[in-house]
């Protein structure tokens, strides 16, 4: 017999009222207990929406979705118990305090607060020093670390982080996915995360799922999605313009452009001289998650 899947999505569909597109069509997948899944997509794909629904906070039209195999409708709260979410938006009541607001989450799942498991994630994720000072005095980086706190105060087996480190900085990064990732290791906490960071899924995630329109376009190991793309990657840095025909990336000065073998590699450079363009730093790297995602997002049947 199979374990109950962590999370289980089962043919969702939805469409927002006046829209005329589906925000998701016919999504199914499962994630297993002890995960660390990557949900991606461009914006608008459904990432939010999928969340949402999972964490009761919207209906689908038609199909089912479970945690550890209670319904999030049918099974609302032990559904929810077993949920520790961190939204995307930022939403707290100001007059409470750090400390305050980790308690009464503990209160919102009737469960007693645990005063070492608080002190243990305000020390995990920075917040000592803020512990007593009211949430309206916070800056917003200090906010999402609560945010993290409050979905984790429930010791919940599976969390979801609706794209935590959006504008986040590197400290708060690092602090954030060392304590996830360490959840994931040595509780077995399963994670599902949506990032627009992808080195950060390339990092974190076993296993990845990518959303296009409110489709499942992709759905793989990570090492399975990258070693499935046999092209290499040569990067550089240029000041001019490059010459017609040249299938390249260019963001700012760096351009990156796919070469499948080393007789391509030596045609582009052949190129690039023969346009008179200069290039510096010259690297050639394997294709990042980023090649990937670009790859498939852009595929024409999709
Ligand atoms: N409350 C809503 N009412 C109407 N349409 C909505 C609502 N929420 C989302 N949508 C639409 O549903 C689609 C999916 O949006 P969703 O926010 O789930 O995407 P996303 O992948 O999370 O995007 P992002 O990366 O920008 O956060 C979009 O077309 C969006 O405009």
């Amino acid at each position: 017999m199979t374990a109950t899947p962590a999370i289980r999505f089962e043919r969702v569909h939805k469409t927002y009222r006046g829209a005329s597109q589906p925000a998701l069509s016919d999504v199914s997948f499962d994630i297993a207990p002890g995960e660390f899944f990557g949900l991606l997509g461009p914006n608008g794909a459904g990432k939010t929406s999928l969340i949402s629904i999972l964490a009761g906070l919207s209906r689908a039209d038609s199909g089912r979705v479970s945690v550890l195999g209670h319904d999030v409708v049918d099974d609302y709260a032990a559904a929810r118990a077993r949920l520790g979410v961190v939204p995307q938006e930022l939403v707290f009541d100001p007059f409470f305090s750090v400390r305050e607001t980790l308690r009464f989450q503990c209160g919102y799942f009737g469960i007693p607060a645990d005063e070492r498991w608080i002190e243990e994630l305000l020390n995990e994720l920075g917040l000592l020093s803020k512990a007593d000072a009211n949430m309206r005095q916070l800056s917003g980086g200090m906010k999402r670390r609560v945010l993290v706190a409050q979905a984790l105060v429930h010791r919940p087996p599976v969390i979801v982080l609706d794209e935590p480190t959006a504008g986040v900085d590197v400290e708060l990064r690092q602090t954030l996915w060392q304590f996830i990732a360490r959840l994931n290791r040595e509780q077995g906490t399963t994670v599902l995360l949506t990032t627009h960071y992808l080195e950060e899924a390339e990092a974190l995630c076993g296993r990845i799922g990518m959303l296009k329109g409110g489709k499942l376009v992709a759905l793989d190991r990570t090492s399975a999605l990258l070693s499935g793309r046999s092209h290499q990657v040569l990067r550089f840095k240029t000041d001019q313009a490059l010459p017609e025909g040249l299938d390249a990336r260019v963001t700012g000065r760096i351009a990156q452009i796919k070469a499948h073998d080393a007789a391509e590699v030596e045609q582009i450079l052949a190129r690039l001289r023969a346009g008179g363009v200069t290039v510096e730093d010259l690297e050639i790297g394997r294709a990042d998650l980023e090649d990937v995602f670009l790859e498939i997002i852009h595929a024409e049947h999709a």
